[in-house]
Formats: structure tokens, sequence, C-alpha cells
């Protein structure tokens, strides 16, 4: 059996009456690129910081790496690597300061590596030793990433991003990934608002929504199987679809299913009945349908 990496337990947190996280249970299994999804505010940053023990929860349980994720042992932390939505660098320290201090705390630091994202993203011998406070923010963001991909990490979980890169950053930060981690089968958690970026590095696709993981799924599996059906009620009310993500009838008469996982059954009958349409959905159809 497969031995999670990351195991979530009916974990749930509000910050004001309302829940953002409502006993959410989820599990990361070794090698999984899982791209997180969720509308604005749907709890992912929050799911991310639980997840790792930066946030405490109201309730449930987190491991990782097996060990309580709020109690972990340096060589577990050690094996983690975590890219905050907002910037957490040590901003009175230069970018070479930093990375020296965390080179220390860190048993597999790749100063190769380091050097080739510095040089590659235009840190210049006078940009290494200027106060990170007077970095802009696409340079904070890009030492966040380099801070992260330097002590090659087993678990990396990184919270949009890309949000602040632009477009050729962004290609640089995604072939990293995948040159660098994937290809090794390191385990990457990530959410993003970028639906083209999750395409080209995730295998696994995981909406959160109202407090819970919704759907998951490989990637190419969802995109294979979902689908939007339109046809006649009288065809399709009584038929009972596996997969069920949305259902809706017009005052003609007309029903709409969406399904995450069409069966041969559903197939066959839209092969059957001309009446009956049947769409595969893409990416940017299934967040609408099931963030919705
Ligand atoms: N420290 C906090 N205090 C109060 N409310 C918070 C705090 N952190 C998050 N929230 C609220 O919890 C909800 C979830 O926030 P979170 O940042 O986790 O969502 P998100 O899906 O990452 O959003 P976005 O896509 O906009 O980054 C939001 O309503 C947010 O306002």
């Amino acid at each position: 059996m497969t031995v999670p990496i990351i195991q979530i337990a009916s974990i749930s947190k509000q910050f004001t009456s309302k829940p953002v996280l409502d006993q959410l249970d989820w599990e990361i299994l070794p090698g999984q690129v899982i791209g997180l999804l969720g509308r604005k505010g749907a709890g992912k940053s929050t799911l991310l910081a639980c997840m790792l023990g930066l946030q405490e929860t109201d309730g449930g349980a987190v491991s990782v790496f097996g060990e309580p994720a709020a109690n972990l042992s340096p060589q577990a932390r050690a094996k983690v690597a975590y890219v905050p939505h907002t910037c957490d660098l040590f901003e009175w320290l230069s970018p070479l300061q930093m990375l020296d201090y965390f080179k220390t705390l860190y048993p597999h630091w790749n100063s190769a590596k380091v050097e080739g994202l510095l040089a590659r993203w235009g840190f210049d011998k006078i940009m290494r030793k200027r106060p990170i406070s007077q970095l802009s923010a696409v340079e904070k963001q890009r030492l966040s990433i380099v801070r992260a991909l330097a002590h090659d990490p087993q678990l990396l979980v990184l919270d949009e991003p890309m949000s602040a890169l632009e477009p050729a950053a962004r290609r640089d930060f995604l072939r990293e990934l995948f040159d660098g981690f994937i290809e090794r089968g390191t385990t990457i958690v990530f959410s993003t608002h970028v639906l083209s970026d999750l395409e080209r590095v995730a295998s696994e696709v995981a909406f959160l929504k109202t407090g819970k993981i919704a759907l998951q799924g490989g990637l190419d599996e969802l995109l294979q199987s979902a689908r939007r059906v339109t046809g006649p009620g009288r065809l399709l009310d009584r038929f009972a679809v596996s997969g069920e993500l949305r259902r809706s009838k017009d005052l003609d008469g007309i029903t709409q299913i969406v399904t995450s996982a069409a069966s041969g059954e559903l197939l066959a009958l839209a092969e059957r009945e001309p009446a009956i349409r049947i769409e595969h959905l893409t990416l940017a159809d299934l967040f609408v349908e099931v963030t919705q």
C-alpha cells in the first residue's frame, strides 16, 4: 500500500462565523503533482498553510511524512519547501545573506541550482547585496522560489507561485519544476488561478469548494470522462448519472446534466438518441461547474 505523504482527516478552520475548511479530508501520495483550484477566497491558502502546520486548525488531524504537521521534526521539515502567497522573506537581509542563512539549516542545499536561478533571473552582484525590502514584488517572488527549490525538497507546496511573474519567468519556473522536480518524482501541490499553467505541469487536479475537496482526479482522466449532456427531460430525467456535478431543467423541458465521469451507459444513450447532445468539458468548464 502506498503511504500518503500528507494525510488530512476532517480538518476544520474558521476565522469569522463562516467556515473556510469544513471537515475536509485529503490525501497526497508520493509523486503526485496536484493543482489546487477554487474560487477566490475559497480557502486554498488556508488549506495549504494548515496542511503544513503553519496555521492552527480548529479540529481534525494532519500528518506530513507520518508526523503531526503541527510538530514536525527537523528531519521532516527539511524535506518540505513552501512558497507562500505573501512574501515571508527576511526583508532586512540581502538575498545573499538570507540564502546563506537558509543554507545552514538544510543538509541538501544545492548551491549550483541557487547560482543558476539567480543568474537566470537577473540577480546581478548589486541586487544580491541590496536589502530584500528594496526588491520589487516579482523579484521577491523569484527569490522565494529560489529559496524553496534550493534544498531539493521531497514535497514542494506552492501557493500561487507565479502570480507576480511575467511570461518569461513563468516559462523558466515551469521548466525548472519539470526538469528539476517532476521528472525526479518530487511531490508537488500548488494553487493557481492560471488554468493553462496547471495544465502544463499538473497530473492531478483538486477542486476546493465550500470547505471540502469537492472533486479530485487525474487531469487527463477527468478531461476524458467529463461531459455536459443536454436533451429532452423525458429521456434524461430518470437517468441516474455517475459523477453528477449539476442537473438543471429549462422551461422548455430540456435537461442539462454535467458529470465528471460519464458512464458507458450514458454515452450509449446519447449515441442512440439523436435528441441528446453530449460535449466534452475543458478544464475551464469543469472549474465553473464544480466551483459555482
Ligand atoms: N487571518 C485571517 N483572518 C480573517 N479571515 C481570514 C484570514 N485568512 C483568511 N481569511 C478569510 O478566509 C477565507 C479564505 O481565505 P484564503 O486566503 O485561504 O482563500 P484563497 O482561496 O487562497 O483566496 P485567493 O484565491 O483570493 O488567494 C477568505 O474569506 C479570507 O478573507
